[in-house]
């Protein structure tokens, strides 16, 4: 058994790298905007604002996919949405089951951005037997029992769990068995997968604590006062580090692998200050 770390080589299908496909949903969301407001092109500066993300950087990413844009007119945006949706798999419909519906599970099956994004939740599943039946985001809940016959029936690779910390290895082993082969993992626990199949963590509580490393950093550049460089040997110039901080640290849920990073990043680095750009954006 491998731990819950991903276990991708760095590279996947055609060559891409890991790290360039962690950036295409940043693409395809600033992409998406785009192309709802009818925008026809945009230059890969103007789209590598809008996902965040330096502009050489997009470049690269985007010869990964063979799109190179045209000089002086930019990306055609509705392509690319094609593109890049193509190349996440989101131009089939994925159905996905979620394991444990208490306040966590339930806001997930209501939340309308996985439909649109082309996630289909296909069943909700719970181990409380008093729930089996009750409609939740208008979808029955099924008891766990019935879990691997609703995962054989909906040809289902994706899990979520949300249960306790205590429960979820053993709801991922019975999706694993059951041939789910990509998991969500909501619980704060680490979770052992067999080789082949893909754990993605989501732990907004670690986010929160990289920000508050960095709100004391802020906090203690400020009552240092301007001669904290006399006190201290920053790498970065405080105001440069501060703005790259605001910049860079991110609104969303960080993915596994990234957390990590940023973390060991801010405690370890020479001036701490990439803490946020890790967790921010993969490298
Ligand atoms: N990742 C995040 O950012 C984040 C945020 C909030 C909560 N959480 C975590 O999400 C999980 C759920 O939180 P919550 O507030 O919804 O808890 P909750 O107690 O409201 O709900 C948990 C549900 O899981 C069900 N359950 C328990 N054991 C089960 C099993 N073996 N199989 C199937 N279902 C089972 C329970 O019946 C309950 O309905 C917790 O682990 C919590 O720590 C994570």
């Amino acid at each position: 058994m491998a731990t819950g770390r991903p276990h991708r080589p760095t590279t996947r299908g055609r060559g891409i790298p890991e790290a360039t496909v962690a950036r295409l949903p940043l693409y395809l969301r600033a992409l998406t905007a785009l192309s709802e407001r009818s925008v026809p092109t945009v230059s890969s500066e103007e789209l590598a604002t809008a996902a965040g993300v330096n502009s050489a950087k997009l470049r690269k990413d985007f010869s990964y996919l063979g799109s190179y844009g045209t000089r002086g007119v930019g990306y055609d945006v509705e392509y690319l949405v094609y593109q890049i949706s193509r190349e996440l798999g989101l131009t089939q419909d994925w159905p996905v089951v979620i394991v444990g519906i208490g306040n966590l599970g339930a806001a997930l099956a209501n939340y309308g951005g996985f439909a649109s994004r082309g996630f289909r939740v296909a069943a909700l599943i719970d181990a409380d037997a008093a729930m089996a039946g009750r409609p939740v985001a208008g979808i029955a809940v099924q008891h766990i029992d019935e879990l691997e016959s609703i995962i054989a029936d909906n040809g289902v690779s994706i899990g979520v769990i949300a249960t306790p910390a205590g429960a979820a290895q053993q709801v991922c082993e019975r999706l694993v068995a059951a041939g789910v082969t990509s998991i969500l993992n909501f619980a704060p626990t680490v979770l052992s997968v067999p080789d082949g199949v893909d754990v993605r963590k989501v732990d907004l509580s670690i986010e929160l604590q990289i920000l508050a490393f960095h709100e004391q950093r802020k906090a203690g550049e400020a009552a240092a006062g301007p001669d904290i460089t006399d006190m201290v040997t920053p790498v970065v110039p405080p105001v440069a580090a501060t703005r790259r901080r605001a910049d860079d640290v991110p609104a969303r849920p960080a993915v596994d692998g990234a957390v990590p990073h940023g973390v060991g990043d801010a405690g370890s680095g020479p001036d701490g200050s990439d803490g946020g750009r890790s967790a921010a954006m993969p490298a």
